[in-house]
């Protein structure tokens, strides 16, 4: 070597050496030949303490004594394994690492034809916290975007994306499915009785008794204000209409108690059914609202099924 590039490597060398960021050597055998201050650091340990150690010994380590990277596993066996799956998986790799302290790092995998890997690592913990801010509040906006306010079921939109989305499944099925649009009785009554408050109390109570009462893949959704919506995919007529018929009940008998108060309610229920293959989410909601009218009309707190099927 010329006494140039040996000028330039001892000056590179004291760079890395006193470098924030950590830059480590492992050789062909994973032995850890050389790290700098900042690397032990994030490891977790002084470097006379990793020098020398191979490189699953020092994972075992830092998860031994809690320092350095963190990781989801809950025993040494398994995150090793998981590690030593995707170390010296290329000739390149770039990898975020969280260590115990809260720092995150952006950690540079290169091997070079001898089998010695460097590793330099670039702390990222400023960027990751922005990051998971970012994703906490995009994931509010969509639920909020999503989600009655009041209720906290579906609103409308939602529930009629569900509802477009399992209609075309079910289409591509040929299953037959249900509609029930559910109206609350009397509800202005409620209100000009007990006071707007009330109401929303009725609308929160009625909301929670529906969903307790449907099996998890059913769709429930508020699609107004005194009004909410159920889609049940793969459903025939009968059990539609028990369904529909255990939700009225179970309003009728669960009365709100309100301040010392005991608000009596009832719904009416307005079922249409469609082969699936021919109907769409109007036709269907137009159908369910007729049933229900003629629900109001025969007297309420009834279930009412749209005399054909949609489509059919
Ligand atoms: N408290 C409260 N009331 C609401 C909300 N949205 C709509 N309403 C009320 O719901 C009532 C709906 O009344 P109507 O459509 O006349 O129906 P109803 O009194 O339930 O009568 P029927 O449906 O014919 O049995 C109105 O008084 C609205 O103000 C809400 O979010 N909270």
């Amino acid at each position: 070597m010329s006494n140039h590039h040996e000028y330039i490597g001892n000056k590179l060398f004291e760079f890395v050496d006193i470098n924030q960021e950590g830059y480590a050597i492992f050789d062909a055998n994973d032995f850890l030949v050389y790290c700098n201050k900042a690397y032990g650091q994030i490891m977790g340990f002084e470097r006379n303490e990793v020098i020398g150690k191979t490189f699953s010994q020092i994972l075992a380590m830092s998860f031994e004594a809690e320092k350095g990277v963190k990781t989801e596993h809950k025993d040494v066996g398994s995150f090793l394994a998981r590690v030593s799956q995707q170390w010296r998986s290329s000739q390149y790799r770039l990898f975020e690492v969280e260590t115990h302290d809260g720092r995150w790092f952006l950690l540079s995998e290169l091997a070079n034809e001898t089998g010695d890997v460097l590793i330099q690592t670039k702390q990222i913990t400023e960027q990751k916290n922005l990051e998971k801010k970012l994703l906490s509040s995009r994931d509010k906006l969509r639920r909020l975007a999503l989600t009655d306010e009041l209720t906290h079921v579906a609103n409308r939109r939602c529930f009629v994306e569900s509802v477009e989305a399992e209609l075309s499944r079910c289409q591509r099925l040929r299953k037959n499915v249900a509609y029930m649009i559910l109206d609350l009785d009397y509800f202005k009554s409620v209100n000009d009785t007990y006071g707007h408050q009330a109401g929303d109390e009725v609308l929160k109570h009625v909301a929670s008794l529906v969903k307790e009462t449907l099996r998890d893949y059913d769709i429930f959704g508020r699609i107004g204000g005194e009004e909410f919506a159920v889609f049940l995919g793969q459903t025939e007529a009968k059990e539609a209409l028990e369904i529909a018929e255990r939700i009225r009940s179970i309003i009728e008998n669960n009365p709100l108690s309100h301040q010392g108060v005991r608000i009596q309610l009832s719904a009416s229920i307005g079922i249409s059914l469609a082969y699936a293959m021919n109907c769409s989410y109007v036709e269907m909601y137009n159908q369910a609202d007729k049933a229900l009218y003629q629900a109001k009309n025969e007297g309420r707190n009834r279930c009412v099924l749209y005399e054909s099927y949609c489509g059919g």
